[in-house]
């Protein structure tokens, strides 16, 4: 049963003649939903940063991120909790137990050993490389996210924060795009517990398919993905037309951008299609994936956006004051990365931070300007107003559906 007693399977959603027993969730005060805590969560342990390091994709990535918030003096004003890895019962809540046996198997084996053409079967292979302890990291990663989302289930805070997740990709039985676990499908699902609607919202470059295949039928989880959208580019899901289906119809928001899209732009379309999403739909808790491989100078070379612009998004959804959980994400500009996060975490914490990057280990990342800010490339952008116009047509015209 789920906490609003629907089942898993009826999710009482629907369009507007929705069956749900009215004095549930009208008559709700906002109030009630939303902690009364302002604390700020940040998952942490040197531990579970040196098993990102070696593992993510971007290798050193996790120690320039932490060592960059924890040199501006953030992490005094957070409240540190250590991450403990996802138990197999977690991971199979939306993994398939075959799938996660074999990683767990190929994980533990030595290189060697490795039978390659049995690892093709899960997804592992070419993008997803079985590299022993891969599977303790992805173990780590959910069972940090599942931390954070505790912690806002507890009331412990209104916002968690766990960087080193966000892994959108992966699917039931399948690893995709470096992507392992699942997190952010496993945080909803925990969180789903306690809060009878989640509002996933995915701003990484790419389109968070991984999210949006696990609660395409139901309306329990409205996902909204903003992503480059274009012939080739992975993983090729995300099309404007792409709503969702049975009862989880107009509950799948994808829109769909192209290359070169700019702060002003970007935010625009943000701002219009995230807030008529919450107004309609009201969710009671929101997941927040903050990918940063739409940054400017990210070696994707896609976007072209800045952590002012995607801070002026996070701003809108902390305004909604409900229980928040932030993920990161792609990002494979180190110092880039580090400085969105970190600008992102100050946010969160009503801080403003110097521009001039402090002294601290990682120094040299970010040269030559040594600055907090990122300035947007002068490239081409392939998004004209028309263009935008129509996306935030179409997308208001599916979101009318939802009551
Ligand atoms: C292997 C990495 C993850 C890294 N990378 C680039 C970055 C700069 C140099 C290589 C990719 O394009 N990757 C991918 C390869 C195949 C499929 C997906 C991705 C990325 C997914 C993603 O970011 N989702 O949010
Ligand atoms: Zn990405």
């Amino acid at each position: 049963k789920m906490a609003d007693g629907s089942d898993k399977e009826n999710d009482g959603g629907g369009s507007c003649h929705r069956n749900l027993p009215p004095n549930r969730d009208v008559l709700v005060p906002r109030s009630d939903v939303a902690c009364r805590n302002d604390a700020v969560v940040f998952v942490h342990s040197q531990m579970y940063v040196d098993l990102c390091n070696n593992l993510a994709k971007v290798p050193g990535r996790a120690s320039a991120v932490h060592g960059l918030i924890e040199a501006y003096g953030l992490t005094k004003e957070l409240r540190l909790v250590e991450p403990r890895p996802a138990t197999v019962a977690e991971l199979t809540s939306f993994h398939s137990t075959d799938y996660i046996d074999h990683l767990r198997k190929a994980s533990a084996e030595e290189d060697e050993e490795k039978d390659i053409d049995v690892s093709e079967e899960f997804g592992l292979c070419y993008d997803c490389p079985i590299l022993p302890g891969v599977y303790e990291y992805a173990a780590m990663v959910a069972g940090a996210t599942l931390t954070a989302a505790q912690c806002l289930i507890d009331g412990e805070c209104r916002v968690a924060i766990n960087w080193h997740g966000g892994w959108h990709h992966a699917k039931k039985d399948e690893a995709s795009g470096f992507c392992y676990v699942n997190d952010p499908v496993l945080a909803i699902l925990r969180l789903r517990e306690r809060f009878s609607k989640v509002l996933y919202i995915d701003l990484d470059l790419h389109h968070g398919d991984g999210v949006e295949d696990a609660f395409c039928c139901t309306s329990r989880v409205m996902t909204l993905s903003l992503h480059k959208f274009d012939t080739g580019f992975f993983p090729g899901t995300g099309d404007i037309h792409d709503t969702g289906m049975g009862r989880g119809r107009y509950y799948t928001v994808n829109v769909p951008l192209r290359d070169g899209i700019q702060d002003s732009q970007y935010f625009s379309v943000f701002n219009k299609v995230v807030s008529q999403a919450e107004s309609c739909y009201r969710p009671e808790a929101v997941v927040l994936q903050l990918g940063a491989d739409g940054m400017s100078g990210d070696p994707m070379g896609c976007f072209n956006l800045t952590p002012q612009g995607v801070g002026r998004c996070l701003a809108v959804v902390l305004d909604w004051k409900l229980p928040t959980l932030l993920l990161g994400g792609g990002g494979y500009h180190v110092g880039n990365t580090a400085r969105c996060w970190t600008a992102l975490t100050a946010q969160v914490l009503g801080k403003s931070l110097p521009q001039d990057i402090p002294e601290h280990e990682h120094f040299t990342e970010y040269g030559p300007d040594y600055e907090l800010g990122i300035t947007p490339g002068n490239r081409v952008n392939h998004n004209t107003d028309e263009y935008v116009e129509e996306v935030i047509n179409i997308v208001s015209e599916n979101l009318a559906h939802v009551m």
